[in-house]
């Protein structure tokens, strides 16, 4: 271990037991982002717990690619792993690496690109459902749109779409009662049989249920349907030979269902809420719309050439970022010149390093032009971590980037949206992502 090692700084506002609860529950992002002016590493305090948060680009990329091996996988995996199985998102180490290996063909550009057609005509289904000016609830469309692609893009075998509708409407339900068990113990809600309690474990069940017998169904037909579920019944790691069970397949598709459905279906709410309350940006992009696809609807082949609305996503991305990621320090080890003692409760905010004005200027203004090269400077690579790094970082990046062009497009060649209040775009603390507050939208349609 390098000698030079200093202690971590703690952050000011440290309560004897509390901690920074107090901070951390009044407003965290606001917490989080103001934690770079005290260290690379700084400690706060969860209760009577230490943790470690990493606050610079660098360092971060130091604990999650260059000395990812003296890290594992923290509190968030620790506690959904006996709720939601092993998958991707629960593992670490080389069990880990094998897994990412076999779903890494589902994820490919190909492979993504073909999930564009279903993509576009899953959005085109819900807009038509609006009504010229009759407001909408944008934050619950786009989290049913995104829970929709995903199970669509999962399971799209059209003798398998009762299945789908079944998993659309358990996993919400299965999704409140995880978020209940991550905040009080299972046994404990167990004791008490309400409705929701009970409504977890029969949806668990039955969500496991019912995703098995897809899979019975697809094992018995050869036919590669296009989607996810195909890939993961047909594909061998090349290293072990070894292939999926059942049981894990349902495994990962239920965690790429947690683990994608709400984060794009907010980034679309914010995306969709900003260019609201940005005429201009608004403008630009229905006239790049307008110019590439003429009223068709959009194609994987559009997406490239789609370039505002690229900046519009990835200025989206940036600016709601997840913000509180976990890790566990596997050894003791030293990260950024601090010591950190083995077993320390690590933390990563790509929401903090996101919105740090040294990396971005003016961080909390949403502004596109900043991916304009022939407008700004361009920002520092490292600090752009939404889909965060290394081993565990998002294998559904491209798929939401592209997920959220298609989506965006479809919707804005034929609505504009306007919010139907001055309420401006405000933005929550979620479980580990920034959560959009429900504005709702006066939709009206273009004549384009
Ligand atoms: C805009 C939407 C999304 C954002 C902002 C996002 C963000 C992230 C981030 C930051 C991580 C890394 C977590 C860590 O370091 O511990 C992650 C992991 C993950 N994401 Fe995403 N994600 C998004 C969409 C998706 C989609 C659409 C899918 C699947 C279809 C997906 C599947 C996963 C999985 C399985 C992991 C765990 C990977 C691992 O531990 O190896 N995500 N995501």
């Amino acid at each position: 271990m390098e000698t030079a090692a200093i202690s971590a700084p703690t952050v000011p506002g440290r309560r004897f037991l509390a901690g920074h609860a107090l901070s951390l529950l009044r407003n965290p992002l606001q917490f989080f982002r103001g934690l770079a002016p005290h260290g690379d590493v700084v400690r706060i305090g969860l209760g009577p717990r230490s943790a470690y948060v990493v606050t610079d680009p660098d360092v971060l990329h130091q604990m999650l690619i260059s000395d990812a091996e003296s890290y594992e996988q923290g509190l968030l995996s620790t506690v959904t792993k006996p709720l939601i199985g092993e998958s991707t998102s629960t593992l670490s180490g080389e069990e880990h690496r094998k897994r990412r290996r076999m779903l890494a063909p589902a994820f490919r550009q190909q492979r993504v690109n073909g999930y564009t057609t279903l993509m576009s005509e899953l959005s085109t289904a819900q807009s038509a459902r609006w009504r010229e000016g009759e407001p909408i609830a944008l934050k619950g469309e786009m989290n049913d749109l995104a829970l929709a692609t995903g199970v669509r893009t999962l399971v799209a075998a059209e003798s398998n779409q009762d299945t789908a509708r079944e998993i659309r409407q358990l996993l919400p339900i299965f999704l409140k009662g995880l978020f209940r068990r991550l905040v009080l113990p299972g046994f404990v809600l167990d004791l008490i049989p309400t409705k929701g309690n009970r409504g977890f474990t029969t949806s668990a069940k039955r969500l496991r249920l019912v995703i098995a017998e897809a899979i019975s169904t697809y094992r018995a037909d050869a036919t590669d349907q296009g989607d996810v579920l195909s890939i993961l019944i047909r594909v061998r790691d090349d290293e072990t030979g070894d292939s999926f069970t059942d049981s894990q397949i349902v495994d990962e598709l239920i965690a790429l269902l947690l683990a994608g459905a709400e984060t794009t279906g907010n980034m679309l709410t914010f995306a969709l809420q900003n260019l609201a309350h940005h005429p201009d940006a608004e403008a630009r992009l229905h006239a790049e719309l307008d110019g590439v696809l003429d009223g068709r609807p959009p194609t994987a082949e559009d997406v490239p050439r789609l370039v505002f609305l690229q900046r519009v996503v990835d200025e989206t991305l940036r600016t709601y970022a997840p913000w509180m990621l976990t890790r566990r320090a596997a050894r003791e080890t030293v990260l950024g010149g601090v010591r950190i003692p083995k077993k320390a409760f690590m933390i990563y905010s790509p929401h903090l390093v996101c919105r740090d004005e040294r990396w971005f200027p003016e961080p909390h203004r949403w502004n596109p032009d900043r991916w304009d090269p022939e407008l700004s400077a361009p920002p520092r690579k490292r600090a752009w971590v939404p889909f965060g790094g290394g081993a565990h970082t998002c294998p559904g990046n491209l798929f939401a980037r592209v997920e959220m062009i298609i989506h965006i497009a479809t919707i804005a060649s034929r609505w504009r949206l306007r919010p139907e209040t001055d309420a401006p775009v405000a933005e929550l603390g979620g479980a580990a992502v920034v959560a959009p507050a429900d504005i709702p939208m006066i939709p009206t349609r273009r004549n384009a």
